[in-house]
């Protein structure tokens, strides 16, 4: 029987790219025989580079262009950072697979001779442009100058230098994908840096009624990673945090047991609420929900609310 094509769609970034092409490796060596291609996509978020992503405006801006060609029927799937992906999807379409996590931590490159941020000097220059890890290195050492860094992996890690820098905070399985792993000084743990939403995850998007290649693509998802970012994406979606705010979860499974926190707090990282519950994994969504509730009761709410007035507030979905 002659197999049909998967066409992949993809942002044409650097990390974008490899990880439609191990998709698509993945897939070839499932289904001997399947032709795999890639289609390039330019995104609102890959267009505007120079704006604060907050003045664009609007939830998903480094998938829409691609749902439109999925829906369409131009391309068949989507391969996203789970990062990236809007809580809700278009009529038609769903998140139909969570591959198997990478590392979900931070980490920092720092200047030569330096081992971890805790030996930096006061007043250090670090870069980033995500409020959730400046606030948590904030928390840390109050003294850090936060730097805007804006751009793909590559060019970050260039900004050590060229900004003159003492360090930037990046995602580890970004710098492992791309090969990077030796430029690494820090590992920061989960108990530091709570990661993003979903952060290390992939996401496979495809058409709610397209039998043929949903039953080609099922073996991607991974159970565990995919009760754990339920969790984690039911944390964010109650707290409304579809933008980019001072919001972590992280969770893990061990058997059928989901361990899960939850963090939000302010721009400088002076209050931060961050709580870790545990369940059964069959209740992932209603345990991230509950614990978004838990915190709201605790303050979140008013503390969003002023960081959504925060003159800093400018979204940049490349660097949750
Ligand atoms: N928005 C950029 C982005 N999207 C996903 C990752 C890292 C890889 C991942 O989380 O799967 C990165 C790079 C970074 O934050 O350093």
């Amino acid at each position: 029987m002659a197999m049909k094509t998967l066409r992949i769609g993809t942002r044409a970034s650097q990390l974008a790219l490899w990880q439609a092409n191990w998709v698509k490796s993945e897939l070839e060596k499932r289904h001997p025989g399947l032709e795999v291609t890639l289609t390039k996509i330019k995104t609102q978020g890959d267009k505007i580079l120079d704006v604060p992503l907050a003045m664009v405006g609007g939830k998903g801006l480094f998938v829409k262009e691609i749902e439109e060609a999925m829906l369409r029927g131009e391309v068949d799937i989507a391969v996203h950072s789970m990062k990236d992906v809007p809580t809700i999807f278009p009529e038609g379409l769903a998140l139909r697979c969570i591959t198997e996590r990478e590392d979900p931590r931070d980490i920092v490159i720092l200047q030569p001779g330096f081992k971890s941020f805790r030996d930096l000097p006061q007043g250090a220059r670090i870069g980033t442009s995500s409020l959730r890890r400046k606030a948590q290195l904030l928390h840390l050492r109050p003294d850090f100058q936060m730097i805007d860094i804006r751009g793909n992996v590559e060019t970050r890690i260039r900004k050590l230098t060229e900004d003159n820098l003492h360090g930037v905070v990046l995602a580890a399985a970004g710098m492992h994908r791309l090969g990077f792993t030796k430029q690494i000084s820090e590992y920061l743990p989960e108990e530091i840096s709570t990661p993003a939403i979903g952060q290390g995850a992939l996401g496979l998007e495809s058409r709610i009624d397209d039998a043929e290649t949903n039953a080609l693509i099922d073996f991607f998802n991974h159970p565990e990673t995919a009760w754990a970012v339920k969790a984690e994406r039911a944390f964010l979606r109650r707290l409304e945090g579809g933008c980019q705010v001072p919001i972590g979860a992280f969770g893990t499974v061990k058997g059928d047991q989901l361990t899960l926190t939850g963090f939000v707090s302010d721009v400088e990282g002076r209050q931060l609420l961050k709580k870790t519950v545990s369940c059964q994994v069959d209740e992932a969504e209603k345990t991230g929900t509950s614990l978004a509730d838990d915190l709201l009761i605790k303050g979140a709410g008013k503390i969003l609310n002023e960081v959504y007035q925060h003159e800093t507030f400018n979204v940049n979905r490349e660097d949750v």
